[in-house]
């Protein structure tokens, strides 16, 4: 994954700009910076849903045969009326159960015994929980992830590090926008970008 030059804003609003990297595979990448500087929009515009402002970026889902990339943003985009099953069966369904079962990967993120039980029950580190799954579904080998630890008690700190480490570990990468330290056991594998916004 490349980046050079990038400019990325909102609605004609430029946030931050000239932002160049390279990213190779077993390699992670951190975005600080202050709230409001760009780092959703940074990952809104790698994941190809904002348009650039400038710059360039790649490589593209278009160049792939499989698809490239998740994208979970801070929402959790889960169904409240659906089941915690049936909201990662939707996942599965739509980009392809290519990786954990769903029963698996609810295991896996500390989910197991709350498959039949209402999403919309789910309190909000539950919440992130379930939307971490979606990544160990379908086999990606991009994941941009905003604030993935928001909500997350200390365990869940440290599986959000474990599930990054093993995917890196795999040949994945990974941009992540987060306020929170990210220990992985090779710090060799993370890199830092900080933002500052655009003046
Ligand atoms: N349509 C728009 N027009 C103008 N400004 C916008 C528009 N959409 C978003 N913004 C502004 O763009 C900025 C978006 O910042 P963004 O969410 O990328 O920051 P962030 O670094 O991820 O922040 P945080 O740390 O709070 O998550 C905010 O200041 C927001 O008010």
């Amino acid at each position: 994954m490349r980046a050079t030059g990038l400019s990325c804003g909102r609605g004609g609003l430029l946030l931050s700009e000239n932002i160049s990297f390279s990213l190779t595979n077993g390699r992670a990448l951190l975005l600080r910076g202050p709230n409001g500087t760009g780092k959703t929009t940074l990952l809104l515009t790698l994941a190809g849903i904002v348009a650039p402002m400038a710059g360039q970026f790649g490589p593209h889902d278009s160049a792939q045969d499989a698809p490239l990339l998740h994208y979970c943003g801070h929402r959790n985009a889960i169904k409240p009326r659906l089941s915690v099953l049936e909201n990662l069966r939707f996942w599965a369904d739509i980009n392809g159960a290519t990786g954990l079962s769903c029963e698996a990967a609810l295991a896996e993120l500390g989910l197991a015994g709350l498959e039949a039980l209402d999403a919309g029950y789910l309190s909000a580190g539950q919440s992130r929980r379930l939307a971490l799954a979606r990544l160990l579904v379908s086999l990606r080998p991009l994941w941009l992830l905003d604030e993935p630890t928001a909500a997350l008690d200390d365990q869940g700190h440290q599986l959000v590090a474990r599930l990054l480490a093993e995917h890196l570990a795999m040949g994945g990468l990974a941009i992540a926008a987060t306020h929170d330290p990210i220990v992985l056991p090779d710090p060799g594998a993370l890199g830092t970008l900080h933002l500052e916004r655009a003046p």
